[in-house]
């Protein structure tokens, strides 16, 4: 086992040396009171035949397995507990560092497999950052300590032993890689498996729709087979191992026996010894089996904490030295960019975008799909980093501030998944957990929803992943949850599909009266929304294209013209 690679896990054990280290003085006191066993029963035997009282050997001995009992309790206990706060405190960087992460760092790997990270691996972790090495150090301690004193008992014997112990450790040497390599296997699976299963499961209703469950099920299949398949061999590798060195050990006693009781009858051991001798022997397979096990853990353990300490390389986002909270309530415009330009790593999907958004009013961005329209409200979101130009928030660049101070004077409403997991409440109360119960209402009034909510048998402690609640009032809880407290600038990203008309107009009310006392801007699908913004922004592949009012763009774009149409003909007609 390489070195670097036992630094992965030390570096989850570290935190806890001490005990690690009470650990293992426990558990090389536990084997010393093992291996005195034999010994002090051979005492009790040659008691025997003496006038010499039985009450010392057999008081010692029930001393040795009290003694033995209790450490061995406090040992596990110890150890276990130590595991767990491994796994605890692995379990913990996982998740902070996920929420601290980047968006695109997120966002690229499927969310089930960073999951199982969090979940399965941590798991193989426990045993390995905690009794594996303690395990490994007294099994090596306890194989030697018994062949010593085999051979303090009778030479001849232990060559037997000897050659059993031998072939039994060559076996394990063989065999161990082998296993370890399975059972990593076995996680990369279980791992991929939980990245497929977690998107479609998410996607349930395409899946069902495009009748898609039996190949989505065999596809998700092919790495729990896979999984499966790496598992039994790693159990018939094992299963050998086990069977030929629990076969070479019996047979090992076999032979003790045999030659050990010629060599009494020769008058060369003593009964006693040959006992002891036997109990030792039937001791060996404990530290073999120590070491096996231990070793087992130990590998899988650091493949685990390869996959945990992956984790640790995902970008994460950090202010700037000295970037501050930013003043609020500026002269200038409230939003501004200046010649931005971004990518995802490839081709610029925005170029040279310059825009200035007022502090009042309604600033609504319309485009063919793929324009750029989401990547605009990304780096105003501070989601994604420009690759050229400046954002700028009250006339101070991006870079000046800390994310959390751009972001608490934004209000963000995202189209695709706009719920949190939990109750209405929860949803109301995620962006301002202080907020009253008078504010809840005023905002869910202003929503046109506080009538529906209140007809729920749980009100606003219905919970959202099992409730009745529709896609439209979906939309309305989050915008609910955004002008709870009036935004500086509230973002809003308009869901494509069609909407009721109650919800239409519970938003389209919604955004006039937010402009009136701060900045809305839209990403604009619907006609109604487009055609009362102040200003209109036209996007097209990565550029602003035009920008106006709905009648000057009818003049000068025909671009708008064409979108307006577009959108003339896909929706209801909207009170306008
Ligand atoms: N995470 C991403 N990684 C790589 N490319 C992306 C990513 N997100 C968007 N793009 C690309 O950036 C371009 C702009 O996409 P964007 O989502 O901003 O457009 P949009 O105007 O919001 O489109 P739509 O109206 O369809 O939502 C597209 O060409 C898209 O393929």
């Amino acid at each position: 086992m390489k070195i670097p690679h036992l630094r992965v896990l030390w570096s989850f054990a570290r935190p806890h040396k001490g005990a690690l280290v009470v650990g293992l003085v426990l558990a090389l006191l536990g084997s010393a009171a093992g291996l005195a066993t034999p010994m002090v029963t051979k005492w009790v035997l040659d008691s025997l035949g003496t006038s010499e009282s039985l009450a010392g050997p057999v008081l010692t001995l029930l001393a040795v397995f009290v003694v033995g009992a209790a450490i061995w309790l406090t040992q596990w206990i110890l150890l276990g507990t130590v595991g767990e706060r491994v796994v605890l405190r692995a379990r913990e960087t996982m998740v902070r560092r996920f929420f601290r992460a980047k968006v695109a760092e997120v966002a690229k790997r499927p969310s089930g497999e960073l999951v199982t990270r969090v979940t399965s691996d941590t798991v193989l972790l426990r045993e390995a950052a905690s009794s594996s090495v303690i395990g490994l150090i007294n099994g090596v301690v306890l194989l030697i300590g018994t062949l010593v004193l085999m051979s303090v008992l009778d030479s001849v014997l232990l060559l037997t032993t000897v050659a059993a112990v031998v072939v039994v450790i060559i076996l394990f040497a063989v065999l161990m890689p082998g296993i370890a390599k399975e059972q990593t296997k076995v996680q990369e699976r279980v791992g991929a498996l939980g990245g497929v299963l977690e998107g479609a499961l998410r996607a349930i209703r395409t899946v069902k729709a495009s009748r898609a469950e039996d190949r989505q099920s065999a596809r998700i299949m092919v790495d729990a087979e896979a999984a499966a398949e790496h598992g039994v061999r790693a159990v018939r590798r094992t299963a050998v191992a086990w069977m030929v060195s629990w076969s070479g050990i019996q047979l090992a006693i076999i032979v003790i026996l045999g030659v050990g009781a010629w060599r009494v009858g020769e008058g060369l051991l003593e009964v006693s010894s040959l006992i002891a001798f036997l109990l030792y022997a039937f001791q060996l397979m404990e530290p073999i089996m120590e070491l096996s096990q231990n070793m087992t853990a130990l590998q899988s353990g650091i493949a685990a904490a390869k996959r945990i300490r992956e984790v640790d390389a995902i970008d994460v986002e950090t202010d700037a030295p000295g970037a501050g909270a930013g003043t609020p309530g500026g002269g200038g415009p409230v939003l501004e960019l200046r010649d931005v330009t971004a990518d995802y790593g490839g081709e610029p999907v925005l170029r040279d975008v310059s825009l200035v958004v007022p502090r009042r009013g309604h600033l609504a961005i319309v485009g063919p799909s793929g324009a750029g329209k989401t990547t605009l409200f990304s780096l105003v979101m501070r989601f994604l980093e420009p690759a050229g130009g400046t954002l700028l928030f009250d006339g101070r660049p991006y870079g000046e501030q800390t994310y959390a101070a751009v972001r608490s004077r934004l209000a963000y409403v995202e189209q695709e998944t706009p719920i949190v997991p939990g109750t209405i409440r929860d949803n109301l109360l995620f962006t301002h957990p202080d907020a009253t119960e008078e504010e809840l209402r005023r905002a869910l009034d202003e929503v046109r929803l506080a009538d529906k909510i209140d007809a729920l048998p749980e009100g606003m402690d219905t919970s959202l992943t099992s409730s009745s609640v529709s896609g439209g009032q979906r939309q309305r809880i989050a915008l609910a949850r955004a002008i709870l407290r009036t935004p500086e600038v509230l973002l809003l990203d308009e869901a494509t599909a069609q909407v009721d008309s109650l919800t239409e107009a519970a938003i389209h009310d919604c955004i006039r009266r937010r402009a009136a006392e701060g900045a809305v801007v839209t990403v604009a699908h619907r006609l109604s929304t487009v055609i009362d913004a102040d200003t209109i922004v036209v996007m097209d592949d990565g550029r602003v294209h035009a920008q106006g009012t709905h009648e000057s763009l009818l003049v000068t774009s025909p671009l708008y013209r064409d979108l307006v149409e577009a959108l003339r003909i896909s929706t209801v007609p909207a009170p306008l």
